[in-house]
């Protein structure tokens, strides 16, 4: 099975890579993780909504060319669809049952994601209300999905 992330920016702080090297490498057992990263355009504070839009379309434009046809795609999105761990687990489990051996997930950039990629998303998966930064999402989904891997296994990691 093959997991990838496709996040806009790129990580700085050790703290949040030392993090998801450690999640990664658990990972490893259970498929093959992969980040991709894409650059992410300049938004200073002062741009007007026209402007903000057209960062948010540029930067969708760099995360949709890196997304094939086959991947089933989850949109990381404040008002997606909450679930909890277990129901994230199973889901993972039902989509390899049905020969989904391709998952990526979305984070977006510090103005959230384009519309065109929610469009292309399957399924948008909130984490509740708060604003994460992306860097921290990035930790925080990479552990839940690993998590979800060890509810699959009846390990008792997850309690
Ligand atoms: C700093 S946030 C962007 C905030 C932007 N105002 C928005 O509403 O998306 C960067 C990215 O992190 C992800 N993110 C942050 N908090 C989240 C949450 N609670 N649930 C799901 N995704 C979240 C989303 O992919 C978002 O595009």
């Amino acid at each position: 099975m093959n997991i990838k992330l496709v996040v806009v920016g790129k990580l700085k702080e050790k703290y949040f890579k030392q993090g998801i090297a450690e999640y990664a490498k658990r990972l490893s057992r259970f498929c093959k993780f992969e980040i991709v990263e894409v650059p992410d355009e300049k938004a200073p504070e002062s741009l007007s909504d026209a402007q903000m839009a057209q960062v948010m379309a540029k930067e969708g434009e760099r995360i949709l060319s890196k997304i094939k046809d086959r991947e089933y795609v989850y949109a990381l999105a404040i008002l997606g669809k909450e679930r909890t761990s277990e129901a994230f687990a199973a889901e993972i489990k039902q989509l390899t049952t049905y020969g989904h051996s391709d998952i990526t997930f979305v984070i977006g950039g510090s103005l959230g994601l384009d519309s065109a990629v929610l469009k292309r998303a399957d399924t948008q998966i909130s984490f509740g209300k708060f604003t994460l930064p992306h860097q921290l999402m990035r930790l925080v989904l990479t552990e839940q999905i690993y998590r979800a891997f060890m509810i699959n296994e009846g390990s008792p990691y997850h309690k």
